[in-house]
């Protein structure tokens, strides 16, 4: 992960970034989607997130600087809806997401889902049901299981944090039907991480996300690890989870072809700012009339319309 810039601030890389008026309202397209969606469930409003490092390589210098990975990030999601977030490497796309999941806390703003707010909430300190509601599918499935519990067994225990089932048979049968959901063998149950593909442990991860009936799934490039063979049938498999379940997913990816195929909106980050956020069709179209805000704007390396404004 790249920093964000050299000195902790937003405005010192570049010349140019300073034209930018980071207070000014950004112009919120219309919600326009692909499927029906639902009511807002998750509300991020103002959200930001500093981490202090040290300044100097020099462990004796203890001078401390902040680097400011989220800033002002306010953003709504509906159910059923895919909100894709892209952005170049280090704009703060990870960051929030770990906020959202408890991994981290922010340093002001907020983010409610459904009627509470759980932005200084750590994961530890989460009930059942709020951790069960926002789950995540990570880039890595190779880091991600249990190299020594067989796959229902890992799948069980998520069961078993989730509160479902009332026995260990009804949580048997429920990850045997986890494991249909994925299109995995039954018999995979038995088998042990290593003796799966990439792939088929990207499902493995995909099943224990939608355990506790997830409304909420953070995708952070979940195929990007994999073989490209593979990278279709998971994406594909995702979105028929996500409709079939009405979860909301964030997507995050680098790939704007497979954005682009799947999102509902986009939202596109830049220096730990929101910068653009729309529907797809508008965030990928070229302007009609010359829009100098949001091209003026920075854009990760680069968004969809000021690479087709170039292109015209
Ligand atoms: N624990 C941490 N301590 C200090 N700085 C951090 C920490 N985690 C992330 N950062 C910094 O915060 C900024 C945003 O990082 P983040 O991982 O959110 O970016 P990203 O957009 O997800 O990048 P990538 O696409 O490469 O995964 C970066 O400058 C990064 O160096």
């Amino acid at each position: 992960m790249a920093p964000a810039n050299e000195d902790g601030s937003h405005e010192s890389r570049c010349l140019r970034f300073k034209e930018i008026d980071w207070n000014a309202p950004l112009e919120l397209a219309d919600v326009k989607t692909k499927g029906d969606v639902g009511d807002v469930v998750l509300k991020m409003d103002n959200l930001k997130k500093y981490y202090e490092v040290a300044a100097s390589a020099l462990f004796s210098s203890g001078e401390k600087k902040v680097v400011k990975a989220n800033e002002t990030l306010s953003f709504e999601a509906r159910e059923s809806e895919t909100l894709a977030i892209v952005g170049e490497s280090g704009c703060g796309k990870s960051t929030f997401a770990k906020v959202l999941m408890g991994l981290e806390t922010a340093t002001e703003g907020t983010i409610t889902l459904g009627n509470k707010q759980i932005q200084d909430i750590p994961i530890e300190d989460r009930d059942t049901q709020t951790v069960a509601d926002v789950q995540m599918v990570f880039q890595n499935p190779f880091d991600t299981l249990n190299p020594s519990m067989t796959v229902g067994r890992q799948i069980v225990r998520a069961l078993e944090i989730f509160k479902v089932g009332n026995n260990e048979a009804e949580r048997w049968q429920r990850m045997l039907e986890l494991l249909d959901l994925v299109k995995l063998p039954r018999a995979f149950a038995t088998r042990m991480p290593r003796q799966l593909s990439g792939g088929q442990k990207q499902r493995v991860g995909i099943a224990r996300a939608f355990a506790g009936d997830a409304k909420i799934v953070v995708a952070d490039e979940p195929v990007s690890a994999l073989d490209v063979s593979v990278q279709a049938a998971v994406t594909d498999l995702l979105m028929e989870i996500q409709r079939e379940h009405k979860t909301t997913l964030l997507f995050i990816s680098h790939d704007l072809s497979i954005v682009r195929y799947l999102s509902d909106r986009v939202m596109v980050m830049y220096l730990g700012h929101v910068v653009e956020l729309g529907s797809t069709d508008q965030v990928f179209s070229p302007p009609t009339t010359p829009t100098p805000r949001r091209c003026s704007r920075p854009s990760p390396s680069p968004t969809p319309r000021c690479k087709k404004a170039h292109r015209a």
